[in-house]
């Protein structure tokens, strides 16, 4: 049922044009962001991360990344300010990265990719009754994308490696209570920003981008881990490592992109 979509080369991002002709739209994710164009804005403060009481829920493989999803039934973990006009709830959270050596994020800054970029995914539940309908809308949804470099261990993040053994699959879901993603962030929040869209298919132009200026790091061991992820299901014949799960930069077109700090 509906169509299918990968990272292959049969269908992979060159492909989805043609069940999705949005992916040549005019607010296309990812960009290569280039700082020296980055407009600062007196209008632009900083963003906050109200993540105190959120509850995640579980840890899943969708057959596109792995994702930890959260309750998003009230207000309990938003982000806000920054170019956000309300508090937008926090959904999910997942991942993006290539095989080993090469880059895996989405977004690249002057040219140069990073090892892999988590996206915190939040949507705008003040306006939209549902993260479907956000997901529609123009103003929909905020998410905050950051890097991952490569370096020594990240003292965290073993929380969710530690967890992909039960998720190796497409399809397969595992309770995943109690980790709070503020030990995600680096230990500043400047920002670019930028109006942009989903990076996969239905890929769309929902999204208001803020990309975090600092990495966090991570080890070439913890980030091997994700590569123990499959694409396939656990019946399928023949395995497909869950690995390079990233779009290439799109054009800026008409876009305006913003930063919040040096
Ligand atoms: C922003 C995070 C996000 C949300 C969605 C996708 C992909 C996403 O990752 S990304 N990399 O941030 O763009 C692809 C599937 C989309 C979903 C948004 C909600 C839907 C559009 C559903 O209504 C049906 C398919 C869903
Ligand atoms: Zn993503």
């Amino acid at each position: 049922t509906g169509h299918h979509w990968g990272y292959g080369k049969e269908d992979g991002p060159s492909a989805w044009h043609t069940e999705y002709p949005v992916a040549k739209g005019n607010r296309q994710s990812p960009i290569d962001i280039i700082p020296d164009e980055a407009r600062r804005d007196s209008s632009l403060g900083p963003i906050f991360l109200k993540y105190d009481r959120c509850t995640s829920l579980n840890i899943a493989n969708n057959g596109h990344s792995v994702v930890v999803e959260f309750n998003d039934s009230d207000d309990r973990s938003v982000i806000q300010g920054g170019p956000l006009d309300n508090p937008y709830r926090l959904k999910q959270f997942h991942f993006h990265w290539a095989e080993k050596g090469c880059e895996g994020s989405e977004h690249t800054v002057a040219g140069v990719g990073y090892a892999s970029e988590l996206h915190l995914v939040h949507w705008n539940a003040a306006k939209y009754k549902t993260f479907e309908e956000a997901a529609t809308a123009p103003d929909g949804l905020a998410v905050l994308g950051i890097f991952l470099e490569l370096g020594d261990d990240h003292r965290w993040l073993h929380m969710i490696t530690d967890a992909l053994y039960m998720v190796k699959f497409k399809g397969s879901s595992s309770d995943f209570k109690g980790f709070n993603p503020k030990c995600l962030l680096p230990s500043n929040l400047h920002y670019w920003t930028y109006l942009g869209s989903l990076t996969t298919p239905p890929l769309h132009e929902s999204v208001i981008w803020i990309v975090l200026k600092e990495p966090i790091v991570v080890s070439e061991k913890q980030l091997g881990m994700f590569r123990l992820l499959q694409f396939s299901g656990e019946e399928d014949s023949q395995r497909m490592r869950m690995e390079n799960n990233f779009r290439p930069p799109q054009p800026l077109k008409e876009r305006l992109l913003r930063q919040f700090k040096q």
